[in-house]
């Protein structure tokens, strides 16, 4: 299968601050059962209809029942994101609530929000292994900011 094949599927790190993220919101799949347990970032596969922050918006407000407004990307290696497997790519936004409060509606059984300062917690939860990449690089773009303002303290 070429890149060009992949399904595109867009998937929004939700954190509580753009300006200076303190905690993420994590979400375990319930489906399929490969996945099931596994904890991932909110979002799934862009239709034919609509752009990837359209789709982004719509499967988060699907499945957490919130709006969201965008931010910056987390880039990925490829043009369209992080590699999943062979046929799936993901792009990531950091993403902040604008309305609602986010609940398991679909797709999930358990949201929570994890610290992005004291990483344990974040870190050892059972991720879809193929996430493990793109949480690395939500802590390292995150890092500046904490050290800029503890700098300032
Ligand atoms: N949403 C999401 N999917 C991920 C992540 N990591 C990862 O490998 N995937 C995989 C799981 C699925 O194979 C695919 C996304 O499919 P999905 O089931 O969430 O998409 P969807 O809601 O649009 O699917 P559908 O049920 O409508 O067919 O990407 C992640 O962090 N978030």
């Amino acid at each position: 299968m070429t890149d060009t094949q992949r399904k595109q599927i867009v998937g929004a790190a939700i954190v509580d601050s753009l300006a200076a993220p303190a905690r993420l919101l994590a979400a375990r799949r319930t489906a399929p059962e490969q996945f099931a347990g596994q904890w991932e970032f909110p979002g799934g596969k862009v239709e034919p209809d609509e752009d990837d922050i359209e789709a982004l918006q719509r499967e988060v407000r699907e499945e957490l029942g919130v709006d969201v407004q965008v931010g910056a990307e987390l880039e990925g290696p490829d043009p369209e994101g992080w590699p999943l497997n062979d046929s799936a790519v993901m792009r990531v936004w950091l993403a902040v609530i604008t309305a609602g409060v986010p609940a398991a509606l679909q797709d999930h059984d358990e949201l929570r929000w994890v610290d992005l300062k004291d990483t344990g917690e974040l870190t050892e939860l059972p991720w879809i292994p193929a996430d493990r990449p793109i949480v690395d690089a939500l802590l390292e773009m995150i890092v500046p900011v904490g050290d800029l303002s503890e700098a300032r303290d």
